[in-house]
């Protein structure tokens, strides 16, 4: 991971910290202690407001694009601290993807489920 990439690293370590002690006052705690229904509801209305934002133009409109995609990336995380997946694990995922163009495993994968 590169060194612009570290904030990522230590926030999630931060949301790993605030799954096991909940501390009171975080709004991370807020989020958990409401459960995998009100994170997936802040993602999805996240997820539109990034939608929202990815047409605006201008040094503004790609700003704000970036602020939106801020907070989808940390309430991703939350629910991934959440679940108790580290971020090592994602990654090992898409590593594991790498290389494989997605029609390919779409392929792939529908011609698994006409074998079946
Ligand atoms: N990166 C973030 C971060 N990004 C966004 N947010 C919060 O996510 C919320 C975004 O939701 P909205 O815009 O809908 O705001 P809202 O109306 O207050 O939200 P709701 O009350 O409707 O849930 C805001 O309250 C933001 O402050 C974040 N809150 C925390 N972090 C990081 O998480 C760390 C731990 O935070 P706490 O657990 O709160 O101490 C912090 O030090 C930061 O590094």
């Amino acid at each position: 991971m590169s060194d612009s990439l570290l904030p990522l690293r230590r926030l999630m370590q931060t949301l790993t910290e605030r799954a096991q002690s909940r501390p009171e006052g975080s709004y991370t705690t807020k989020l958990m202690a409401a459960g995998t229904g009100k994170i997936g509801e802040k993602i999805l209305e996240e997820a539109h407001e990034l939608i929202e934002a990815a047409d605006e133009p201008g040094d503004a409109g790609r700003q704000h694009f970036v602020y939106e995609a801020g907070d989808l990336i940390y309430h991703t995380l939350v629910l991934l601290a959440y679940r108790g997946v580290d971020l090592d694990e994602v990654a090992a995922e898409l590593g594991r993807r790498e290389g494989t163009s997605g029609l390919v495993e779409k392929a792939n994968r529908n011609q698994t489920k006409t074998d079946q």
